[in-house]
């Protein structure tokens, strides 16, 4: 139930990307990285469950990892609830993913109802607003039975109260025990909500400080145009 990031370093056609990037999470810790465009962000989170290979370093994750992302890629004809049991196929034998049985539905429907959402299972996916369509696909997060929640801009692309909604669950879920780490463009949200926010600069962290600790200048810094 933790994710521990030692020495990740990638290069794309020869520019360094990433710069030997440390960062662990605990169960029950919520962590937000911020940094500019192009700092390495996504990088980061891609390397760490394997969608990229990493040049050098090491991931270690204990319990699984599962990724979010600002696309919210749901089938938008099925149901919410549908869209949540495809987070099951992973660990279903084939000739149970085809038609998912009564177990699997009711796993995925508490993992509706942890976010929230579970008056609204039956409804298709496509006509859910896009802050309930990222708290689905949570949730499908969720019955992949992840204990690592790895979310890369998921509140981009939703309404200021539909951001605030999506990272309190966040943190909700890190308080139920995951480990949850989330690379947000909106600071006063992880000031809010995090335990801790890692500064990436240029693929190097540099800093990585409870909010309470965190001189309102160090995030500033981040954004300022570089040489
Ligand atoms: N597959 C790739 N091939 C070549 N360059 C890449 C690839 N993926 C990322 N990069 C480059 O690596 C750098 C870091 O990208 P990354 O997406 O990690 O940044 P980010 O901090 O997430 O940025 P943003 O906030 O814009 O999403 C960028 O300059 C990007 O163009």
């Amino acid at each position: 139930m933790s994710i521990s990031i030692r020495g990740l370093r990638k290069s794309f056609a020869g520019r360094q990307v990433l710069a030997g990037v440390d960062l662990t999470v605990a169960a029950g810790e919520f962590v937000a990285v911020l940094g500019a465009n192009g700092s390495g962000k996504s990088t980061v989170l891609r390397c760490a469950v394997g969608l990229q290979p990493a040049d050098a370093g090491s991931v270690d994750v204990h319990g699984g990892a599962a990724m979010v992302f600002q696309k919210i890629h749901l089938v938008n004809r099925r149901t919410a609830i549908d869209n949540v049991c495809a987070g099951a196929l992973g660990r279903l034998p084939f000739h149970r993913s085809l038609v998912f049985g009564n177990d699997v539905r009711t796993e995925a429907m508490a993992c509706l109802d942890r976010v929230g959402l579970a008056d609204r299972a039956g409804d298709r996916a496509g006509r859910l607003s896009g802050g309930q369509q990222q708290r689905v696909a949570i949730a499908r997060a969720l019955c992949q039975r992840a204990k690592v929640i790895l979310a890369d801009e998921p509140v981009s692309a939703l309404d200021p109260s539909a951001a605030d909604q999506v990272v309190s669950l966040l943190a909700l879920l890190a308080a139920e025990g995951l480990a949850v780490l989330a690379v947000l463009h909106q600071p006063e949200l992880a000031r809010r909500y995090a335990h801790r926010i890692v500064g990436l600069d240029q693929g190097q962290v540099v800093f990585d400080r409870s909010p309470a600790d965190l001189p309102q200048r160090e995030i500033d810094s981040l954004y300022r145009d570089k040489p």
